[in-house]
């Protein structure tokens, strides 16, 4: 089964407070959830492997760590997901970026997939799947099929809220996709929404409520 991590930095922990609040505003949850996504980023990242290469400092010739292994892309599930892209890109500024449409029928909870535009070498890269919502499971497990259906092999769903329904599934269907979230909150409301959570991401993110 794939792992499942919270990550309870205090700063990740203080920032996802400010952006639960009603009262924080667009603007800010904007700014907010991209410095949530970097500091989940710099955790995560902790376990990238390493190689030594030869470079010459200006006294001379040694032996220094670089990164190693697969290339990185950072894959949002539109909409929401894009608010967590550029938090991303302050880490790892040279990672490609693909892009899958999804969105969640208000009543029946099914996703729906709109578009899907993936860097042309997906089957090497590591992939950083990242939407702020991870609630019945549907639209992340979808986006991760479609990623798959493309070549990938190599998956990390990273997440500020998750429920524990949302965690089951994705375990379920792709127990080699690790999760990561921000936090794992205690249920799902009867219309599919995360509590506490956030309210609805996208619109929160993008002011269109
Ligand atoms: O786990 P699920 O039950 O599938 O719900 C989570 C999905 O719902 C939200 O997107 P939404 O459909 O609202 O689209 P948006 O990002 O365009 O607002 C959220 O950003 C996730 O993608
Ligand atoms: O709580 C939720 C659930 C799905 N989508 C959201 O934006 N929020
Ligand atoms: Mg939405």
């Amino acid at each position: 089964m794939s792992k499942f991590t919270v990550l309870d930095h205090p700063l990740i922990q203080h920032k996802l407070t400010m952006i639960r609040d009603k009262n924080t505003g667009t603007k800010d949850f904007r700014s907010i959830a991209n410095e949530i996504a970097e500091l989940m980023v710099y955790e995560i990242t902790r376990d990238l492997p390493m190689e030594s290469v030869e470079i010459e400092t200006p006294m001379g010739k040694s032996m220094q760590k670089v990164l190693a292994g697969k290339k990185l892309a950072v894959i949002p599930i539109l909409r929401a997901g894009l608010g967590m892209v550029d938090g991303v890109l302050e880490l790892i500024p040279a990672a490609k970026i693909g892009h899958i449409g999804m969105y969640r029928d208000e009543k029946t909870l099914q996703p729906h997939e709109y578009f899907v535009k993936l860097p042309a070498d997906i089957d090497k890269r590591e992939l950083f799947v990242v939407d702020p919502m991870l609630a019945t499971g549907g639209s992340a497990n979808m986006a991760i099929d479609a990623l798959k259906k493309r070549g990938a092999n190599n998956i990390r769903l990273v997440v500020l809220v998750a429920s524990p329904q949302g965690v089951e599934a994705i375990q379920e269907e792709h127990p080699d996709v690790d999760i990561y979230a921000a936090s794992l909150d205690t249920e799902l409301t009867d219309n599919g929404y995360i509590f506490p959570g956030l309210g609805d991401a996208g619109d929160r993110l993008f002011g269109t409520k």
